[in-house]
């Protein structure tokens, strides 16, 4: 991952800070316990003093058709909010999401693009330097899934090969259940194998995933 420095700001929220890992991830895990992590700023963690030092970012870019909700799935992540009325993103917005992943200060700075046609040229030039691409489709209408290919083409065309997480994304899940929710996700999940992404399906309404 590529990473840059910045000065650090107020403190990060409480339930940014990330003190203990699922079972999956152990110490090994941690990268600031590497040999190849940042001598700085291994010195600066251990003497709890990051505050000279900077943080690591992660640029992540969220594609996907219009009115999916690409807008509302990042309004609930970062500020806790669900807003029913539809505003159209214009090219592009973005949020930093600052967190302290044992004892490091690391943000996500995340790209809301736009899904209308005309301003995909402005938005596409936001794509570049992506750690990360979430590919979001609605779960309730079939086609925007089927052009997830083609978004997630366009933003690795800006990255380097194998260089991005890429994450697929069905949203507004309070929509659907049963069956048509069971066969949407099976869909998903298959075009997910195919893209070498990690499948989730969501909702912005209701909170949790
Ligand atoms: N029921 C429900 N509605 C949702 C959900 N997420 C988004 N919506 C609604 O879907 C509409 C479009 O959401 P946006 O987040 O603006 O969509 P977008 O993908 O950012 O749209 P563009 O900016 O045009 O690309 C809005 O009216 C939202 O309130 C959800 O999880 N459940």
């Amino acid at each position: 991952m590529r990473s840059f420095l910045t000065p650090l700001g107020p403190p990060v929220s409480r339930d940014r800070v990330i003190t203990t890992f699922p079972k999956w991830y152990t110490p090994d895990a941690c990268l600031q316990l590497k040999e190849h992590f940042h001598g700085q700023v291994s010195t600066a963690c251990q003497l709890r003093n990051t505050g000279t030092i900077g943080l690591k970012i992660s640029k992540v870019v969220v594609v996907g058709d219009l009115y999916v909700g690409k807008t509302s799935l990042i309004h609930r992540f970062c500020k806790n909010v669900f807003d029913r009325d539809y505003k159209a993103t214009i090219g592009v917005d973005f949020e930093i999401e600052r967190f302290e992943i044992a004892g490091i200060p690391y943000s996500l700075q995340i790209w809301d693009t736009a899904g209308q046609e005309k301003f995909k040229c402005i938005a596409s030039a936001y794509y570049r330097g992506a750690q990360v691409i979430i590919t979001a489709f609605d779960l309730t209408d079939v086609k925007t899934l089927d052009h997830t290919r083609q978004w997630l083409e366009d933003a690795l065309r800006e990255n380097e090969a194998g260089s991005c997480f890429i994450f697929l994304v069905g949203t507004k899940k309070d929509l659907l259940s049963g069956a048509a929710c069971e066969q949407a996700e099976a869909e998903a999940v298959h075009l997910a194998n195919e893209m070498q992404a990690e499948y989730w399906s969501v909702s912005a309404k209701t909170e949790g995933p």
